[in-house]
């Protein structure tokens, strides 16, 4: 390190630790040596080169001054500053916002005094904070923007005010209890119990027993007049409402008629219908609408032609007709299209994707799908039927009622559990179903497209199955993660096709990051893979897992081995990256040591 630094963690430790000859002796701290030389008590340097700090460590060393942040911060790489359990006293300085490289900051179990610093928000790398056990008091920080954090500990503190509304779905560990919080618990999505905010007597709500008061508490002198000024504006606004309601329902009876009899013709006219046209318009009803919230008037005027049907016992002798209007539930509106529930009359359950903008030729789409409903596997949901005019393309599945992967882990009440076993399980059925498209699809050059978490569906089994396979040609798709490989866009022909399955096996990598870590992919600006890369090379590897896995034991150096497998798949460049194929082959390896190691255990 440069002589200045050198200066300025002497001066730190001065200042944490003043006059003690102990240290002066036996901690190497001194600026005629360097910090990186190994011989520094409490600190270690980066790996590859051994020249800046970036770890002090110096947990329950009795020390008794104050932090110096203006000092310590020098060291401009400095990422992990653990000063835990010892008597510190005095406030965290406002300078401490000058650690941008902070990842780590533990002061826990200590004397600290006074508010937390504002600038402590500033530090937008921090993944764990830990300043429980002293006597921090007023209001936090804005510390929920900081958008990677996963450990947020400030219990047994006098710290007052709201708790801000933080991205818990991200968070792992939680806990401001026995402070003087006060208000309504902001939404914690499930994540975290009442123990993380006991002891606070201003607090309400879930998941504390006490309810929060209905309304914010009117003021005392006019309560009663203002309920009920309260009271009648409601009934003239629910009043009003219902005369719009109405008016509306008025309009749009007069409208669907016309329109309809309009794109019946159109229709006709245009769809030359190669394939096996399931009905005519003739049997379209000109009256009313059976629903009114059937895909028609959800997004208005589709023109009604051929439904082609694959094989469906449950679709049999469905009318394209009947299709749009019955009753149907916006489930998504995703880049690609809308995606509807659909109940026919027979009872069956359909999911319905209305696509969106793809510059794909009706005879191009049908062959496509004809491909698509050639090849069957059980972990990949298969369309059973689709429609496909000029104007309009759509799509048929059964609708499956037990979720999607996406749900399963970032959405599940009361941590449903999901154990490592059954995601090495998921991931080793994605892998194999997509080995086997792949290869009986890899002519025609139909990859999956936009593989993730939402398009992983469970069955009525609770399998995992994969949805929507080719649905995307990928000029179509978000090319964010193939701008960076330059041989994609260079090499047309079948370097292309080449990079279309390469883009299948990046989105699994980020799915495979999805089970090992529990976090989201993207969630304002925070970037998974990007995360991963940046605890991987701080060595914090262990950090990165699910703290559910950790929490269950399971094996670490398999959980290791999955994220080295997800790191291959992520890799920028689409030819480095593994096939499939081979990384079907890697997770069934771990997939067997875990069960061997199962065996043997039993
Ligand atoms: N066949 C199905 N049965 C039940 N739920 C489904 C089915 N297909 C999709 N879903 C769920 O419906 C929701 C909306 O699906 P949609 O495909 O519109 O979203 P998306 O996958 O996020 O977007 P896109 O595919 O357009 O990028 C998702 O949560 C998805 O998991």
């Amino acid at each position: 390190e440069l002589l200045e630094v050198r200066e300025a963690l002497v001066q730190f430790m001065e200042k944490l630790s003043p006059g003690n000859a102990e240290r002066d002796q036996n901690w190497g701290w001194n600026t005629s040596s360097d910090p990186c030389n190994g011989k520094w008590v409490g600190v270690s340097c980066d790996d590859a080169k051994q020249q800046f700090v970036k770890r002090i460590v110096l947990e329950g060393f009795n020390l008794s001054g104050v932090l110096e942040a203006s000092s310590v911060c020098i060291a401009n790489s400095l990422t992990v500053l653990s000063l835990k359990g010892n008597n510190i006293a005095g406030i965290v300085p406002e300078d401490i916002s000058n650690c941008k490289q902070l990842t780590h900051l533990y002061l826990s179990g200590n004397r600290f005094s006074g508010n937390l610093p504002d600038s402590l928000s500033q530090l937008s790398n921090l993944k764990r904070l830990e300043i429980a056990n002293n006597n921090f008091s007023g209001e936090l920080p804005d510390v929920a923007r900081i958008s990677g954090l996963i450990t947020f500990y400030v219990e047994n503190n006098k710290l007052s005010g709201g708790i801000p509304d933080f991205d818990f779905l991200n968070l792992k560990d939680f806990n401001v209890s026995n402070n003087n919080f006060s208000g309504p618990i902001p939404d914690v999505k499930g994540r975290f119990s009442a123990d993380s905010f006991s002891g606070n007597p201003g607090l309400c709500g879930k998941p504390l027993s006490n309810a929060c008061p209905p309304t914010p508490p009117p003021e005392k002198k006019s309560k009663d007049s203002t309920n009920q000024v309260l009271l009648y504006s409601g009934y003239i606004i629910i009043g009003l409402l219902i005369l719009l309601f109405i008016a509306l329902r008025l309009v749009r009876k007069k409208k669907p008629n016309a329109k309809k009899t309009d794109t019946v013709k159109k229709g006709v006219a245009q769809d030359t219908g190669t394939n096996k046209p399931i009905s005519t318009s003739s049997g379209l009803k000109t009256g009313e609408n059976r629903s009114e919230y059937s895909i028609t008037s959800a997004e208005g005027g589709i023109a009604p032609s051929s439904l082609v049907v694959f094989s469906s016992p449950a679709l049999k002798g469905l009318r394209f007709e009947e299709l749009l209007q019955a009753p149907a539930e916006l489930l998504g509106k995703g880049k690609h299209g809308s995606l509807y529930k659909v109940m026919l009359d027979n009872g069956a359950i359909m999911a319905v994707k209305r696509l969106k903008d793809w510059g794909i030729s009706s005879e191009d789409f049908k062959r496509r799908m004809e491909k698509i409903d050639q090849v069957k596997h059980p972990n990949v949901l298969p369309p059973v039927a689709y429609y496909c005019s000029n104007q309009e393309k759509l799509l048929v599945y059964e609708y499956q009622p037990n979720g999607s992967l996406f749900k399963l882990l970032h959405e599940s009440q009361n941590g449903q559990s999901f154990d490592w076993g059954s995601r090495l399980g998921v991931a080793a059925a994605i892998a194999q179903s997509l080995t086997f498209m792949h290869d009986k699809l890899h002519e025609d050059g139909i990859a999956h497209g936009n593989l993730k978490s939402t398009n992983i569906l469970f069955n009525k089994n609770m399998d995992p199955c994969v949805s929507e396979y080719g649905l995307m040609e990928i000029e179509n798709q978000d090319q964010s993660f193939l701008a960076q490989s330059s041989s994609f866009k260079s090499d047309h022909s079948s370097g292309k096709m080449y990079s279309t399955f390469k883009v299948d096996v990046y989105g699994f990598g980020v799915i495979l990051l999805e089970l090992l870590t529990g976090k989201l992919v993207q969630n304002s600006g925070f970037d998974l893979a990007k995360w991963v890369h940046s605890v991987v090379r701080e060595e914090w590897t262990v950090e990165v897992f699910d703290r559910a896995l950790i929490l269950e034991g399971a094996n670490e150096e398999r959980m290791v081995n999955l994220l080295q497998v997800a790191l291959k798949c992520i890799n920028p460049s689409p030819n480095e990256r593994p096939t499939i194929n081979q990384i079907a082959v890697m997770i069934n390896s771990i997939k067997e040591e875990e069960e061997r190691s199962m065996d043997s255990e039993s």
